[in-house]
Order: C-alpha cells, then sequence, then structure tokens
C-alpha cells in the first residue's frame, strides 16, 4: 500500500527519535527493512550490501527493464545533541537527525511505497546509503560493486532545506553543492614554563599565525568571481594559562563549486603549513581529506527536464536556487551517474546541523508527490 500521511509521520517520528551516526545505522536499517518488508513485494526485491552492512538496496522492477533510474537517500545522522523541545525528541544521548536525513529516509520509503503498488514504466533502483556526513558511504557503496548489476542509467537525490518553504522544490541547472576536503592539523613544538618562552616552542603562537594566513587563502588565491570558503572551526592547544603550549590541534573544511579551485586552495593549505612549520621552527602534520565530497555538478540535460516539469506543475512550489557551500558525497556518485540533486523545503528558522533546527514535517508528503510526479513523467523523456 502508499504509505499514509499519518503513516509517513509515525515514521518520521520514529527515525528522529532513533539517530544513528555514519557506519552504525543498524536500528535504522533494520527499521527501514521492516518498513519495505511491510510493502507489497510483487515487484520489489531487496539487496543488502556485505561490505557496507547498513546499506540497503531496493529494485522495483519496471514493466520494462531496459532502463533505470535511481533514487538515493542517505541514512546518517550527526554527533549533535538536540534542542529542539520536540516531543519525539532524539533518544540517543548526543546523536540527532540536524541534517534532516529523516526527512530524506520518509519521503523516500513514501516514494517507494507508490511504486511498490504502482508499477513503474521502467526499473527503479532505491540506494538508503550510510554515512553521508562523514567515511563517504557514497563513493564506499558505488566501489563496493554493490550497484554494479543495478547501475542506474540516471540519479537523483534530495536534501531538505530549512531556508525554503515548507514542500517547495528547489533547483538548479549547474552545480548545486561545494565539493569539501577536510582539514586536520597538529604543530608539535616544546612545552615549558609560562615564564620562559625562549626555552620552548609555542605551539598556540604557530597555530595563531596558521589560522591567519589561512584567511588569505579565498582572500588572494582564488578568483573573486568563482570563491570559496576555508573554515577552521575547532582549535585546541595546551592546559592552562602558565604553560606554554608544546601541541596544538586544528580541524576544519575547505570548500570550492569547482574541483580545481578545491584542489588549488588545498594547495594553498599545505603550503602555509609547511611554511608556518619552518617559520616557526615546529612540526606539522597535516592530512587533507576529500574522499567522495565532490562537488554536486547536475547533468545539463537531465536537469533541464526535471526544471521544466517541476516548474510547470500547479501543485509544486518551485523556486530556482543558487549553489551552496554545504558538501555532499552525493558529488561522487553523481561524477558517475548523470542526474539531479534537488532542494526540498522545511521552513525553519534553524540552519542545518543547528541543534534546533525542526523540519516543517508538512514538507513530507508534497515532496512524495513532486517526485512520483516527476518519475511518472520521466519514464516518458528518458
Ligand atoms: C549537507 C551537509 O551539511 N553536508 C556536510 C557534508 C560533510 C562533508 C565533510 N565531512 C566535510 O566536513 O568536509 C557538510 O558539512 O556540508
Amino acid at each position: 500500500m502508499t504509505l499514509s500521511n499519518n503513516q509517513l509521520l509515525e515514521i518520521y517520528r520514529h527515525l528522529h527519535q532513533y539517530p544513528e551516526l555514519g557506519l552504525e545505522e543498524f536500528k535504522t536499517h533494520d527499521f527501514l527493512n521492516t518498513v519495505i518488508g511491510q510493502m507489497p513485494q510483487d515487484f520489489l526485491t531487496v539487496k543488502t550490501v556485505t561490505q557496507l552492512p547498513t546499506a540497503i538496496l531496493v529494485k522495483v522492477a519496471g514493466r520494462d527493464h531496459s532502463k533505470r533510474i535511481g533514487y538515493r537517500t542517505d541514512i546518517d545522522a550527526l554527533p549533535v545533541t538536540e534542542e529542539t523541545g520536540l516531543s519525539f525528541k532524539s533518544k540517543h544521548e548526543g546523536i540527532s537527525h540536524a541534517c534532516g536525513h529523516d526527512i530524506h529516509m520518509t519521503v523516500a520509503l513514501g516514494v517507494l511505497s507508490y511504486f511498490a503498488d504502482h508499477q513503474p514504466q521502467y526499473d527503479l533502483i532505491f540506494i538508503f546509503q550510510p554515512s553521508e556526513e562523514n567515511h563517504s558511504g557514497g563513493m564506499q557503496l558505488y566501489q563496493s560493486g554493490a550497484l554494479d548489476e543495478w547501475m542506474p542509467d540516471e540519479i537523483y537525490a534530495l536534501h531538505d532545506n530549512p531556508q525554503l518553504p515548507a514542500g517547495a522544490i528547489g533547483c538548479l541547472n549547474g552545480t548545486l553543492f561545494a565539493g569539501t576536503c577536510e582539514i586536520h592539523a597538529d604543530f608539535y613544538g616544546k612545552s615549558g614554563h609560562a615564564a620562559y618562552p625562549h626555552n620552548a616552542n609555542d605551539m598556540v603562537v604557530a597555530a595563531s599565525a596558521f589560522v591567519m594566513q589561512i584567511q588569505s587563502v579565498v582572500s588572494r588565491s582564488v578568483d573573486p568571481i568563482q570563491g570559496g570558503v576555508v573554515t577552521l572551526g575547532h582549535l585546541t592547544a595546551g592546559d592552562t594559562g602558565n604553560v606554554i603550549a608544546g601541541h596544538a590541534h586544528i580541524d576544519g573544511t575547505i570548500r570550492a563549486l569547482t574541483q580545481d579551485n578545491n584542489r588549488l586552495m588545498q594547495q594553498r593549505v599545505r603550503s602555509i603549513a609547511e611554511g608556518v612549520a619552518l617559520t616557526y621552527g615546529c612540526q606539522v602534520d597535516l592530512t587533507l581529506h576529500q574522499g567522495g565530497y565532490l562537488p554536486v555538478e547536475n547533468n545539463p540535460a537531465i536537469t533541464a527536464d526535471f526544471i521544466d516539469y517541476m516548474s510547470h506543475q500547479t501543485d509544486v512550489n518551485f523556486i530556482e536556487t543558487k549553489p551552496a557551500m554545504t558538501g555532499e558525497d552525493f558529488g561522487y556518485l553523481i561524477s558517475k551517474i548523470p542526474g539531479t540533486m534537488f532542494w526540498l523545503g522545511v521552513d525553519s528558522p534553524y540552519s542545518l546541523h543547528s541543534e534546533k533546527m525542526a523540519p516543517n514535517t508538512a514538507a513530507i508528503e508534497p515532496g512524495i508527490r513532486a517526485i512520483t510526479g516527476y518519475f511518472e513523467h520521466r519514464f516518458n523523456t528518458i
């Protein structure tokens, strides 16, 4: 049966209460399997992935097997302590669906339940993918080969967007999300007494120099028309005020809309780290990790069809959006399989990853309607 609005809300609330971190989504996996198992099974084949045990792949057999459309949802949560005040808030201490993947999963189940009931023209492949926030789950899934026998001809995914009205569909024919690269830097010097700086090598000073010089990466090295961002969100050094710190640790992220600019910024961050080590006579251990977080480059022809469809539906509130500096490992999948990523508005005053972000669930039903409608249309244009 096609899941009703009440059933979808129940599903959403359950998923919201039991969030799990990337590659640990075992309860989520079991719950999704249970819901999928309650759908009519006539057209469904469910596959687990040995190398990625929390992933689920579902094929809905179409009337014609000559083409396949893929739809991916991510299933992991974030290490964020929820402060939404919702009555069904997270029961997992320190973990929450602050990025709204609970909405993504609910919408995917809604679309799947529709097609389990209404056989599609062509095969549909639903991908319930672990670890979008870290560990490049999309890349791991692709590289595991599990998708090979069901490789879609084109692929779609959504991300919820608190800044858009609930249920609105946002998209852009171009690069929707940035490519990201994690920065992890350790500076090693010599600790000592605060009174004897000449006998020590202060890593608070070295790390501070690194932080300040990083500010020139975007402002001096990146074409201002193209832009980019480097954020250093975490810095720790030392233990107390009267001891010179012998170690500092910094974590951050590089974001750019093109892979060329991402690489350029990685080179600049590396040069600055090495330059600071030379200047301050210390050691630096720098890790730059991009994994599968490539820019999300929407395919021009597929996205033109998607936007054309969405913008002509009287019951779809379509909004053309700008590129965002958020990252997504869907960037890897879309670099291998042409497709389109789009936003689903969830209307919240708080941003993605905020401990207060509570998506408006009124988005779920129009989101499912827009996607099922688009796939029915797409079967005639693919
Ligand atoms: C939509 C969203 O918020 N995605 C995350 C993706 C994380 C990428 C990676 N772990 C990194 O930090 O670079 C984001 O932070 O944009």
